[in-house]
């Protein structure tokens, strides 16, 4: 039986990709035969479950990405907005476009999430109204201060690198950003601003292969994956 297309995703590409050091957006720089976000947005077009899309891009790439859409036949994307000055507020202007009871928000560059992660995203959020996508960490993580010297040692059993999409009660998220908004708090994640209403937030266990492509060892990497992929 099809699964109930009740699922809306925010696609927030609107960044300029600093630490990528390109003079190209990382979101547009090609993987393999078409740009990062492409497969991004084709992978959440294939998805029965997910009615429509909105795309947040840089005000200058608005024109540029509704003609993507039309080559690439992305008709789920129902609408192309410019972002903000920070990723929160991208997510923002996205979700006051979207009107589901269920919403998404991932990351432009990270196109290699697999629909299995993406479905245990939605799951866990269907069950908790909140959740979102990661990885136990591999690495020691420590806390350093300015100066360079270790202040603390998490317990490494306890962390956890989080990744995106991240999936809520559309409700929940609205509520989170108008009070991250009216308090003037901006974090790094959306699960931040819905942590700040007191709510719990799932951790659905997704794969090391759900990268974000940030810095350039990571489109080397993208490539292989993606290669690697295609030989499964
Ligand atoms: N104001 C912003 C900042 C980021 N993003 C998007 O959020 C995702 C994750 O952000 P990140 O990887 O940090 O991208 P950039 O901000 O472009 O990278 P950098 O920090 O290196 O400039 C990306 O798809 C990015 O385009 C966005 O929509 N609006
Ligand atoms: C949302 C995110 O991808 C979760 O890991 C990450 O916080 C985005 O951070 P960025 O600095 O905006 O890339």
């Amino acid at each position: 039986m099809l699964a109930r297309a009740k699922w809306d995703v925010i696609v927030v590409a609107a960044g300029r990709g600093t630490r990528m050091g390109t003079a190209e957006s990382k979101q547009y720089l090609l993987l393999e035969d078409k740009p990062i976000l492409i497969h991004t947005l084709q992978l959440f077009e294939a998805m029965e479950e997910i009615a429509e899309m909105v795309l947040v891009v840089g005000a200058q790439d608005v024109t540029r990405c509704e003609e993507l859409l039309l080559q690439y036949n992305l008709h789920k994307v129902k609408a192309v907005a410019a972002g903000g000055s920070e990723r929160q507020h991208s997510v923002r202007i996205g979700l006051s476009l979207l009107h589901g009871d269920w919403v998404m928000v991932h990351d432009g560059v990270r196109p290699l999430v697999t629909p299995a992660a993406v479905r245990a995203c939605m799951a866990a959020a269907e069950r908790s109204e909140a959740a979102v996508l990661a990885v136990p960490v591999k690495d020691t993580i420590k806390q350093v201060n300015e100066s360079g010297i270790i202040v603390a040692t998490p317990d490494r059993r306890s962390l956890w690198a989080i990744q995106t999409p991240q999936a809520f009660r559309r409700s929940l998220l609205q509520e989170g950003h108008e009070r991250a908004a009216a308090e003037g708090f901006v974090g790094t994640d959306d699960a931040s601003v819905v942590e700040r209403l007191g709510v719990s937030v799932t951790v659905a266990e997704g794969d090391y292969t759900n990268i974000k492509i940030t810095t350039p060892e990571d489109l080397p990497w993208a490539e292989f994956l993606l290669a690697s992929r295609k030989q499964e």
